[in-house]
């Protein structure tokens, strides 16, 4: 599975500790920035391409980061195909995908540590779409919302 990650400064430090965590766990991860610690950086420029890959298929999920992980998800959420949602705790991080079909997670790094956060991703990751005839019917209604 490859994994995109992106961060502005409010999550620089969180970006690259979860990076080197998913790389021992043996994704593959591609790199959308930030790149360097620039307070006058702007979350947007580094989570719109990523959030672009993972709508068009380019990586399997998304991992952003950003102070609070606000930011990312809204401006995650403006790119078709893109599900994104801001998570602080784990059973969110596994039925949001189980559920929702939920393909990228946003982060704070001002919020939470690396172990949570890593608890997150491992939920995150280690769960998968059930894909019911409910869901189905409820997550083309949302896609509808993109035509
Ligand atoms: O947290 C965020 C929005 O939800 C942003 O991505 C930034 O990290 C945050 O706004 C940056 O704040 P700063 O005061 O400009 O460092």
């Amino acid at each position: 599975m490859t994994i995109g990650i992106a961060t502005d400064h409010g999550g620089i430090e969180l970006k690259q500790q979860l990076q080197e965590y998913l790389e021992e766990k043996g994704f593959t991860v591609k790199d959308f920035g930030a790149f360097a610690y620039d307070a006058a950086d702007d979350f947007p420029d580094f989570v719109v391409p990523l959030a672009r890959a993972v709508g068009e298929g380019k990586v399997d999920r998304g991992v952003a980061v950003c102070g609070s992980g606000v930011g990312a998800s809204i401006a995650a959420n403006k790119i078709k195909n893109v599900r994104a949602c801001l998570i602080n705790e784990s059973y969110s991080a596994r039925q949001g995908v189980e559920h929702d079909d939920m393909n990228m997670i946003c982060l704070g790094g001002r919020v939470i540590g690396i172990e949570l956060a890593k608890e997150l991703l491992d939920n995150f990751l280690g769960a998968e779409y059930q894909n019911l005839p409910r869901q189905q019917r409820r997550m083309g209604k949302v896609a509808d919302l993109e035509r």
